[in-house]
């Protein structure tokens, strides 16, 4: 595991740093799990939280069981793994298995086109691992109810099918023991974010067959390095986040096109936006953006050249090690890196906007062919919304372009008969709402980052309430087609996404923050529209 600084700025940065936290004896004082590290008012929380730090050989104990599982449902045909998880509950395991190229089906997504893709498996093949920490969280609790209810009507007994990951005494573990269904306890001094080493990263990647012994043989190999003063690549990662984002580079472009691991980025989003981005300050982790050499932007390459920063190692010495880094930087810039005090902000909207008879959607400000346009703007036309948008991007920061939509539709486009490999990309490229950030990028020096709701709610989500108040949102919702039902609740699965979006909408315009909200009136047409009117404006 290496990290090296491939420019001056970001290496005088770290060393500023560096020498007061092995003078303060940092190092092996968090490798030691000491909570005082971060203050007073962090102590209670991070006495709770540390468990991280001995995952790689602590997880070891989960090894039989998991293969022993593995092999029941291999030998029962049970090859179509579901996982329904929300941030931390699903981020690792789909890293996992992404790199190691092993199929998991990852439910994080209120999406009634998405969820009702996923119910295309065939349910006699599948097993879902049903993660929650708290086993409270809405968007899981709907997936179980969803998937109990298919499997009692096709007369599949759920007990085989799902495996439960939760903390102890959650409600999920009540409900795990009521259903009879597999159950892992996860440790509970082990948050979310920083859980990827832990049953929650662990158990649906065994499942899929992920070699989850070598990930943790690569995470426990750094262990001895994360106590040292010199060559730990942890407090080397740490100090260049935390020095960088002290002397005003607070914008954290991550860069992995050429590694062999995929999809690091969204893992290392959650855990750097959530864990920093609180009191005003924090970091902003960017994916799948090239550089723009703006002064306040941070590049951190995953195994190629093109970074400030360059971080090799595999996949379980990265989860580790950005951990630790993470723990470091909010050390650094004086923030818990534990709690995620707005997160709750607008799941509570969220709660109280279901328990209307209509959600208050209000009018749109306008329509522009297949999109209405809702919230405070002067503009016309969407190019004019665009364009306002862009405008209203403070020097210091950022726009963020959220998206309640099926993030697989992109892949139903039509693609022309022969198309090559290119064709077939560029298809998919022009029926995707992600590619509009691509676009609104080519015309701003700020950085413009994408999310999935409700996915970045539990991820990015916090940063946007909790960080540094320079954000200007465009949030992306769409007409829902075919309406998924959640079994013994009140609401559809449609309903609830809405509520959602509405719900964080309404905690971003109580901070007083530049919103907008595009509704797609037919979700296809409406794509399309809004990739023209970008290009356009
Ligand atoms: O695992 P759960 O309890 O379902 O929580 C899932 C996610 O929910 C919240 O949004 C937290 O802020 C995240 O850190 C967490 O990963």
């Amino acid at each position: 595991m290496e990290v090296s600084y491939r420019e001056e700025g970001v290496a005088s940065a770290a060393s500023s740093v560096a020498g007061r936290l092995v003078a303060d004896g940092v190092p092996a004082r968090l490798a030691g799990g000491d909570p005082t590290l971060w203050g007073e008012d962090a102590e209670a929380e991070a006495a709770v939280r540390l468990g991280w730090l001995t995952l790689p050989r602590s997880s070891r104990e989960l090894l039989p069981e998991l293969g022993e599982l593995a092999e029941r449902a291999r030998a029962a045909g049970l090859t179509n793994v579901v996982l329904a998880g929300m941030g931390g509950s699903s981020l690792a395991a789909e890293v996992i298995c992404d790199t190691a190229d092993v199929p998991l089906t990852v439910l994080d997504t209120t999406d009634p086109g998405q969820v009702r893709r996923a119910l295309t498996e065939p349910l006699e093949a599948t097993i879902v691992v049903v993660a929650g920490k708290s086993g409270s969280t809405v968007e899981t609790d709907c997936h179980l109810r969803i998937y109990e209810r298919l499997f009692a009507d096709a007369g599949l007994a759920p007990a085989g099918r799902i495996v439960v990951v939760t903390d102890p005494g959650s409600p999920l573990e009540q409900r795990a023991l009521d259903g009879g269904h597999h159950l892992f306890l996860a440790p509970p001094d082990v948050g979310g974010r920083y859980s990827a080493l832990s049953a929650f990263g662990l158990v649906p990647s065994a499942l899929a067959g992920a070699d989850v012994a070598r990930l943790l043989d690569d995470a426990e190999e750094i262990l001895p390095l994360l106590s040292r003063d010199t060559g730990n690549p942890g407090l080397d990662l740490g100090a260049a986040l935390g020095g960088s984002a002290l002397a005003g580079r607070d914008k954290l472009l991550l860069e992995d096109q050429l590694s062999s691991i995929s999809g690091l980025p969204d893992w290392i989003e959650q855990l750097v936006a959530e864990s920093t981005g609180k009191q005003g300050r924090g970091i902003l982790p960017i994916v799948g953006a090239d550089p723009t050499r703006a002064g306040d932007e941070l590049v951190v390459a995953i195994e190629s050249d093109g970074g400030d920063v360059r971080v090799d190692g595999p996949l379980g010495a990265q989860f580790l090690v950005w951990e630790y880094a993470t723990a470091i930087a909010g050390l650094l810039i004086e923030i818990d890196p534990f709690d995620q005090p707005n997160v709750a902000e607008s799941k509570d909207n969220t709660a109280s906007l279901l328990a209307l008879p209509d959600l208050p959607t209000g009018g749109p400000a306008f329509t522009d062919g297949p999109v209405e346009v809702y919230g405070a703007v002067t503009a016309k036309d969407l190019p004019g919304v665009f364009a306002e948008l862009l405008r209203a991007v403070p020097g210091d920061g950022y726009l963020a372009i959220t998206a309640y939509l099926d993030r697989l539709a992109a892949f139903d486009a039509p693609v022309p008969d022969g198309a090559d490999f290119e064709q077939m990309t560029d298809a998919w490229m022009m029926a995707d709402p992600a590619t509009l950030r691509a676009l609104l990028a080519l015309r701003t020096d700020r950085p413009v980052t994408f999310g999935w709701g409700p996915r970045y709610l539990h991820s990015t989500g916090q940063y946007h309430k909790g960080g540094p108040q320079n954000g200007v949102f465009l949030q992306i919702t769409g007409a829902v087609a075919e309406d998924v039902p959640v079994p013994g609740r009140p609401y559809t699965l449609g309903r609830l996404q809405l509520a959602q979006a509405l719900g964080d909408l309404g905690a971003l315009e109580t901070r007083g923050r530049p919103a907008v909200r595009l509704h797609l009136t037919d979700r296809v047409a409406g794509v399309a529209h809004l990739l023209a009117a970008a290009q356009e404006a």
